[in-house]
């Protein structure tokens, strides 16, 4: 797939930060819908939040094995589903809304085989691996582990930062990044100076790449 690497900012709690990641030139927005995350936004701020999101940024809800009302009640707000449990591709599917699917990079995990069971997703976002921790680790996982071609786009996720995203776009090619930890000074609170520097930092890559 070829073009620009798009970018998903994760984890959003406050309104300064949806501004200031939308003026920053963000693709899409997450917001953790997962009461156990420190970044978890209930209901009402979901409302707040997302009123905020001009159109063409994509405004995508992170639910974590949530309940079927829950996911219907959040929906109206949200462009894009991000399923970051251990979903079926049935319960995916049953929400009938776009949706993408958070596969955690464990040993085990075929790519391919998951590309194939998740075949009604717009994208896999593959992140880091840290048992009994569903997301937001901040760690980073061995990205040569992604085959070259995958039957689905990639969203690469995992402890990227202004610092490395770079190199992870040269070692990968995704469609997309995703970051959380790396654009924030403490969980839920984003900085935009390294959001910006984020940001940047694609481009960069971006034309390196359209340059060799
Ligand atoms: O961010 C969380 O707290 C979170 C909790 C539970 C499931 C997923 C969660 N975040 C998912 C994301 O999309 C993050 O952006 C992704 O895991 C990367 O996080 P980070 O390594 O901090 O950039």
């Amino acid at each position: 797939m070829t073009g620009r690497t798009r970018v998903k900012f994760c984890g959003l709690t406050r309104p300064q930060d949806v501004d200031a990641a939308v003026a920053a030139g963000a693709d899409a927005l997450g917001f953790v819908l997962w009461p156990g995350s420190k970044r978890a936004v209930d209901a009402t701020r979901l409302v707040e939040l997302t009123a905020r999101v001009p159109a063409f940024v994509t405004r995508v809800g992170l639910f974590v094995d949530a309940e079927y009302g829950w996911i219907e009640r959040c929906a109206p707000c949200l462009d894009l589903l991000q399923f970051h449990g251990d979903e079926s591709p049935d319960t995916c599917l049953a929400a009938g809304r776009p949706w993408i699917k958070a596969l955690r990079m464990r040993d085990s995990l075929d790519l391919h085989a998951a590309a194939e069971t998740y075949g009604g997703a717009q994208a896999l976002l593959l992140d880091a691996y840290r048992p009994g921790v569903p997301g937001g680790t901040g760690e980073t996982f061995d990205w040569s582990r992604i085959p070259a071609s995958l039957a689905k786009p990639v969203i690469l996720a995992g402890g990227l930062m202004p610092d490395n995203v770079a190199e992870a776009i040269a070692a990968v090619s995704p469609f997309a990044v995703d970051v959380s930890g790396g654009i924030e000074v403490f969980p839920g609170v984003k900085d935009s100076a390294r959001m910006t520097a984020f940001l940047r930092a694609v481009r960069r890559a971006d034309d390196a790449r359209c340059g060799a």
